[in-house]
């Protein structure tokens, strides 16, 4: 009888120890997975660090994504000169009768313009670069709020890009801007970690999907472009109402007056006040309580440039009132971040990091930091179990 009880009973145990070393050496491989959740409102750089991670840990960009880089970096440009015109249009620029044509053209009817045949399409946009009001818009209104920031890139570049024969370089595919719908993943080995990097789409219609990837998160990259300070958010952007009345558009519209997230005119929010309500509320989600949380406060070098143009103070009227309220870079970052960490619970730590996500060395240096510090945490707490 002993014997016919004991046997099934070894086998069990055996049986018991052999899931047991699964589990134990599952969880080991887990530990060397990392989920890293890319979060921030549109158009912050989110995918853009993503592009730089592809290049430099993947295959970068293949065929068709080149090519299709083409009509995309071509629509950007009519989407910045509309914008532009437009401007223009509600200023004291004087534009001639012969600019006058193409000018109001991009203003009213740019589809029209994504419409035409190739050719067409190019001499519009090559007769428009070199517009005398076109130039002098870049000499007194080039960071106006309404004005996309890959344009600072793209307009120095047009001679090159607006040919029939353009081939996209890498550096054009980082600074061209398709807005992210759905959720995008990228998986890539670094040291002996293989990193999930999860981007989601940043407009307010797309947060709702956020919440699905919230579960097991070893660190949240939360992004923040330092050059927002003076606009609204890109999807109201878009269909703000262009007023008759001079150019007060210029830098009015935006200005926030004290408190929070007041603008001039109702229903706009200021861009920097909707991602620091977005990252509180991200940091205080108690499913990502336990996640390592990085700040990237992205786009330093339009801060710098924006900054030789406006008065931070001008549209953070608090600002008066910090430590070193002068108008330089350093100290409007260092602000920008104690906004950040205001009203914050001590055990809710972030480690934040100044960046510009088109410098592909700066952004790789970055990402590294973040990691190793991931990467470490991930090892103490294996070391505790
Ligand atoms: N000059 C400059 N441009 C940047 C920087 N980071 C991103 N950009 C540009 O900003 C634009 C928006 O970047 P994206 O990475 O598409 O923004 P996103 O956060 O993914 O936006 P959504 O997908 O809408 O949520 C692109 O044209 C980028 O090239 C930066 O540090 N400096
Ligand atoms: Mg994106």
């Amino acid at each position: 009888m002993g014997i016919v009880t004991c046997k099934p009973e070894r086998e069990a145990d055996r049986q018991t120890r052999r899931i047991d070393t699964q589990i134990r050496m599952e969880s080991q491989v887990n530990k060397k997975r990392v989920k890293v959740l890319l979060l921030g409102v549109s158009d912050s750089g989110k995918s853009t660090i993503v592009k730089q991670m592809r290049v430099n840990y993947m295959d970068g960009f293949n065929e068709t994504e080149v090519v299709n880089a083409i009509f995309v970096i071509r629509n950007n440009i009519i989407d910045a000169f509309r914008s532009i015109a437009n401007i223009i249009i509600h200023s004291d620029i004087i534009v001639s009768k012969e600019e006058k044509v193409l000018i109001t053209l991009f203003a009213h009817e740019s589809s029209k313009i994504e419409m035409m045949q190739e050719v067409d399409e190019l001499n519009v946009i090559n007769s428009v670069r070199t517009y005398k009001c076109i130039q002098e818009f870049f000499e007194r209104f080039a960071f106006h709020p309404l004005v996309p920031d890959h344009i600072h890139y793209f307009f120095p570049n047009l001679e090159r890009i607006a040919v029939t024969n353009y081939t996209p370089t890498k550096e054009d595919l980082i600074h061209m801007r398709q807005t992210t719908l759905g959720v995008h993943e990228i998986s890539f080995d670094m040291t002996s970690h293989t990193i999930r990097l999860i981007d989601v789409g940043g407009q307010k219609t797309e947060r709702r999907k956020w919440i699905h990837f919230f579960e097991g998160v070893t660190a949240v990259m939360f992004v923040c472009s330092l050059a927002s300070f003076n606009q609204t958010s890109e999807e109201e952007s878009k269909s703000i109402v262009w007023e008759s009345s001079s150019n007060k558009v210029q830098n009015k519209t935006l200005v926030r007056a004290s408190g929070k997230a007041k603008v001039d005119k109702p229903g706009l929010v200021n861009r920097l006040d909707e991602s620091v309500d977005l990252f509180k509320s991200v940091r205080e989600n108690s499913f990502l309580s336990m996640s390592n949380f990085m700040l990237f406060l992205n786009k330093k070098d339009l801060l710098v440039k924006k900054l030789e143009m406006f008065q931070f103070k001008d549209f953070f009227p608090e600002y008066k009132n910090w430590i070193n309220s002068d108008n330089s870079m350093s100290s409007v970052a260092e602000y920008i971040e104690s906004m950040f960490r205001e009203g914050l619970q001590s055990k809710h730590r972030i480690y934040s990091h100044l960046t510009e996500a088109t410098d592909h060395t700066n952004i790789d240096y970055t990402f590294v930091l973040c990691c190793s510090v991931i990467f470490e945490k991930n090892i103490d707490e294996m070391k505790l179990e």
